[in-house]
């Protein structure tokens, strides 16, 4: 089902154009990657869909009585307030019940691992302990539909994959539509891709489809030593690149037939080899291409 779809939307600020006809639909229970390069679009677009800025023009529709939680890019907390003391507010902010709002948000900061810290000033809080916090505030109410503004950018790897993995526990029970720049994580949830580049979307679909879109088929052999790399590399009548002690072959044939070229071919000459494999782009060098080429 269903649960948002965006239809031509846009923003202007002046002449500036920050959102261009941007159309795309976020499926129930899916994680949803929005990446683009610094000043792409997609803070903007996440603002509108929170309702915190009018677009232009355009449509967005989603069912309002599912609940929405937004964690912003940069989440203002009130340092002199404890954890607790945020969280009852935010929650009755987003309509808990106020006689619920306490043991809900008791229970929210025990699933973000602020349970034990829950009685201290946020003012106190290190960087990672505030993107939990902000995490905890856009689910407090135990929204459908989660929109979050770069929540793993501002962390460290440990920090980044922790709140990674909250995100991942809250599926499929809520949609998740998040802005990052950190494109592995981006690999690591993610059931569509909507790749922004100056206000527009210029790629979008399953990270598969993105994949295939832009895979180089290319085979990666290893050698023991930089010499044997260099003589395989000067046998073979593929374009070979080489690397170090390793060589990688351009190869613009179907799926296992390549590699099975590949190997007959080492199999007759070659000595040193330490390892094979099939090459396919990260999501990376894809951002780099695409960014790089429109
Ligand atoms: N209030 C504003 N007034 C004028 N221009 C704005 C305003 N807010 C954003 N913009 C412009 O709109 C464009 C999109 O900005 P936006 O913050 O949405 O990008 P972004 O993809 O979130 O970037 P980043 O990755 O750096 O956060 C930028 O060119 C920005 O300068």
């Amino acid at each position: 089902m269903t649960i948002l779809e965006v239809r031509n939307l846009t923003k202007r600020y002046g002449e500036q154009v920050a959102v261009k006809d941007l159309s795309f639909a976020l499926e129930e229970g899916t994680a949803t990657a929005l990446i683009g390069p610094n000043g792409a679009g997609k803070t903007t677009t996440l603002s509108m869909l929170a309702g915190l800025l009018r677009a232009t023009s355009g449509s967005i529709n989603w069912h309002r009585e599912s609940g929405v939680g937004f964690l912003p890019q940069h989440p203002h907390f009130f340092p002199w307030m404890t954890a607790l003391e945020f969280m009852e507010m935010a929650a009755k902010l987003s309509g808990v019940h106020s006689k619920n709002a306490l043991s809900q948000s008791k229970k929210t900061l025990e699933f973000v691992g602020l349970g034990s810290v829950q009685n201290k000033k946020t003012g106190t809080f290190s960087g990672g302990m505030k993107q939990r916090l902000g995490l905890a505030q856009a689910i407090v109410h135990e929204p459908k539909l989660l929109l979050l503004d770069e929540p793993v950018s501002a962390l460290d790897p440990t920090g980044r994959r922790e709140i990674m993995d909250l995100l991942k526990s809250l599926q499929p029970h809520t949609t998740v539509l998040y802005s990052t720049h950190i494109l592995n994580d981006a690999e690591q949830m993610t059931d569509q891709l909507l790749f922004m580049q100056h206000g527009k979307l210029v790629e979008h679909g399953s990270l598969g489809e993105v994949k295939e879109r832009y895979a180089e088929p290319r085979i990666r052999i290893r050698f023991q030593t930089a010499r044997q790399a260099a003589v395989f590399a000067g046998q073979v009548s593929w374009p070979a690149d080489l690397d170090g002690s390793a060589v990688e072959l351009a190869i613009e044939e179907e799926g296992d037939t390549a590699m099975k070229k590949v190997l007959a071919k080492l199999a007759d000459t070659s000595e040193g080899v330490v390892g094979v494999e099939q090459k396919t782009a990260t999501l990376e060098e894809i951002f780099i291409k695409v960014a790089g080429g429109k």
